[in-house]
């Protein structure tokens, strides 16, 4: 929770492709004695699509929810077109998210509401001006972008998992978000499923251009979306790079985490 002194609300503008949209600086998080990270930095462009690789509970969730105000760091700042995100309330947050839309690991749709709904949720909060009418065709717009059209009178429960996972990314670019934040998109999805998300993932950047922070563990998704991959290891980035300069890098950690995921890369390189 924030001290109470006033905080502006997001001003946003439209960035130029390649500019520096969100900078992590010096960043320090812990839970407890549990230390996440220590003196963490990070850059993203606008217009890219940067993949945060790393072990299993390195933070690669939390550095997703510090930057919508889900969880906030003990120290450093978040700047996003250089504002400092870690100085808003929690209420500020809501403008940020009109922005920057997460999609969840599981697609944490709510039941109760159709499908159709479920999309047009986010954008009665947000766009409370708009007409029964105007809604209705952005939902079966984004509906028909994720391939399924028509289907906004269905139930959750009548979807199998891979198309909520679709209806859930529909909802999260139904403000048409300039960030797309995604947390480990293809964990638990069947080869087909995952080859479909990380194409999901490309097209989100040509229809929208977007930017997109992706959390994985998934090489062969890594680097299927990727401009640029950063490794988080030992509480900190160990190092930001292209496809092709974290395949070739000599940093020990990441090293040490593409050999123990050689299976899936030599996968990918046969595949290729
Ligand atoms: N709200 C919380 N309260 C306490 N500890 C938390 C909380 N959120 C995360 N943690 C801890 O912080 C560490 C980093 O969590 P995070 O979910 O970011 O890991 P991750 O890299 O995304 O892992 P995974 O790949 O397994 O999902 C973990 O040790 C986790 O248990």
């Amino acid at each position: 929770m924030r001290s109470h002194e006033p905080t502006p609300t997001l001003e946003f503008r439209r960035p130029t492709t390649g500019e520096e949209l969100i900078r992590f600086e010096h960043l320090k998080k812990a839970f407890g004695p549990k230390r996440v990270y220590d003196d963490l930095d990070l850059t993203v462009r606008a217009g890219e699509t940067l993949v945060v690789i790393g072990g299993s509970g390195t933070g690669k969730s939390v550095l997703l929810k510090c930057l919508i105000g889900l969880l906030y760091p003990d120290a450093g700042r978040i700047l996003f077109q250089g504002q400092d995100l870690t100085r808003f309330h929690e209420e500020d947050f809501f403008a940020v998210r009109r922005h920057v839309a997460m999609v969840f690991q599981g697609a944490a749709l709510f039941d109760s509401l159709t499908v159709g709904e479920n999309v047009a949720y986010p954008l009665r909060e947000h766009f409370p001006e708009l007409s029964p009418q105007e809604i209705s065709r952005r939902v079966a717009e984004k509906l028909a972008w994720v391939n399924l059209p028509g289907t906004e009178g269905m139930m959750p429960a009548d979807l199998s998992g891979g198309m909520r996972k679709r209806v859930g990314l529909a909802r999260a670019i139904a403000t048409d978000p300039e960030v797309i934040l995604w947390d480990e998109p293809t964990t638990g999805l069947d080869p087909i499923t995952t080859t479909n998300v990380n194409a999901m993932i490309n097209s989100m950047k040509q229809r929208l251009g977007c930017t997109s922070i992706v959390v994985t563990h998934d090489m062969l998704s890594a680097f299927a979306v990727a401009d640029r991959i950063a490794m988080l290891a030992n509480r900190r980035i160990v190092q930001v790079g292209t496809p092709d300069e974290m395949r070739r890098s000599t940093v020990p950690e990441v090293r040490a985490f593409m050999d123990a995921r050689r299976g899936e890369m030599e996968g990918m390189e046969v595949a290729s």
